[in-house]
């Protein structure tokens, strides 16, 4: 009887664990099935927020480098994904600001579909070796956006403001926000406020003193008027763009002390930066000819910044609707895109008598700045 009751459960024993084994391969099959229909990589989904975290905007095309990225950090990053997580709610804001300017990229007619978003875990992250710090409105989006293309450049898509607003948050909050980079790529950033900012020249320089440094300048005129149409965007009310450049309802002289008039007056900015770096570590690219010639512009910028010429003709397209060049194939994306709408709009008319006061007053700053840096920029 205890003997038969044993083998009763002996038996019952038996067939519970070939039920288990059988349901265990059933499970085992459901998942490689599973896998092999490609439905188990969710990964590269979860690990897209690091990426944004990075500034950077990688959506590459080629699956086969997810595959490849997914790879984990190396050693010498044991807590780089822990890391990355850790974000102040600044460095969230500004990372909405990056994924908003990056929005300045129009998908054409076409929504971007099939790029793969990916995470960059590699490299570490550095403080900028060269800045774009000026000049507003001077094209420096565009130049950023080009120079993105080149495979030895990173940079941090939206503008850190960090040696005119943030610099109280100190240089690790700022190197945190760069995007990873691997030996011989070089750090950037865009802030073109820099330029005008008092302080900036001596906070870039304390930070490194071989910073290369980027100025993109435009005709301080059409430059003033663009600003203006910015502002104008923002807020329709504002009054006429002659009543703010000339004083006594745009009668008297040129107001100076409004901002759209204060930026163009390259020489005096310049002057303050020249007290802490010298000229050689200056670019001063032309905002006219990045829209006329931009292979030819960024061919300066290049060998400027010590890169391999790899940015060419074949980069850009001239797009007659946008009546901009814009790029055929920009980092991250298989499809060509012009800069967006904010970049590029059309002006509202100024009366020629308010822009030829400008001009005159603007004349001898502008040659002074063609003195002090050795390029006639053909404004006048
Ligand atoms: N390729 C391309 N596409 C579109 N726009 C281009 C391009 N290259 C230069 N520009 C000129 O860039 C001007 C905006 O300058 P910024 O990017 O420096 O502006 S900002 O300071 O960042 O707001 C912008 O000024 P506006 O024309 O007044 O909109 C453009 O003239």
């Amino acid at each position: 009887m205890g003997c038969g009751g044993c083998r009763v459960r002996l038996n019952f024993g038996k067939v519970l664990s070939k039920v288990s084994v059988f349901l265990t391969m059933v499970l085992i099959f459901t998942y490689f099935f599973y896998c092999l229909a490609g439905l188990c990589d969710s990964a590269p989904r979860t690990l897209y927020s690091q990426q944004a975290a990075d500034g950077g905007y990688d959506n590459l095309d080629d699956r086969s480098q997810v595959l490849v990225d997914l790879r984990p950090p190396p050693p010498h990053h044991p807590g780089a994904q822990r890391q990355l997580h850790k974000r102040t709610a600044s460095q969230d804001a500004l990372q909405v600001d990056a994924e908003r300017q990056q929005q300045q990229y129009e998908p054409g007619s076409v929504k971007e579909t099939n790029s793969i978003p990916v995470s960059n875990t590699y490299g570490t992250k550095k403080l900028p070796n060269a800045i774009i710090i000026g000049v507003k409105k001077g094209g420096t989006r565009a130049l950023l956006e080009f120079l993105r293309i080149h495979p030895d450049v990173r940079a941090f898509g939206a503008e850190p403001h960090f040696f005119d607003r943030f610099y109280d948050r100190g240089l690790e909050w700022y190197r945190n926000l760069m995007p990873r980079t691997l030996d011989g790529q070089i750090t950037m950033e865009k802030t073109p406020s820099y330029f005008v900012t008092r302080e900036a020249p001596s906070r870039v320089c304390t930070m490194n003193r071989h910073t290369k440094l980027i100025v993109v300048v435009r005709d301080p005129v059409t430059r003033a008027v663009s600003d203006y149409t910015q502002t104008l965007t923002k807020n329709p009310g504002l009054p006429s763009f002659q009543s703010l450049a000339l004083k006594n309802s745009s009668t008297g002289p040129v107001d100076s002390t409004w901002s759209a008039v204060r930026i163009g007056l390259y020489a005096k900015h310049l002057e303050n930066w020249l007290q802490y770096f010298p000229l050689s570590h200056f670019l001063f690219v032309s905002g006219e000819r990045l829209v006329s010639d931009p292979s030819g512009e960024m061919g300066r910028v290049q060998d400027f910044l010590g890169l391999k010429r790899v940015i060419s003709d074949k980069h850009f397209y001239f797009n007659q609707t946008k009546g901009f060049p814009c790029l055929k194939k920009p980092e991250g994306s298989s499809r060509p895109r012009c800069l967006g709408k904010s970049k590029g709009r059309p002006h509202p008319q100024i009366p020629s008598e308010a822009l030829q006061r400008l001009r005159d007053f603007y004349r001898p700053f502008n040659q002074r700045f063609y003195q002090m840096t050795g390029q006639d920029f053909g404004w006048d």
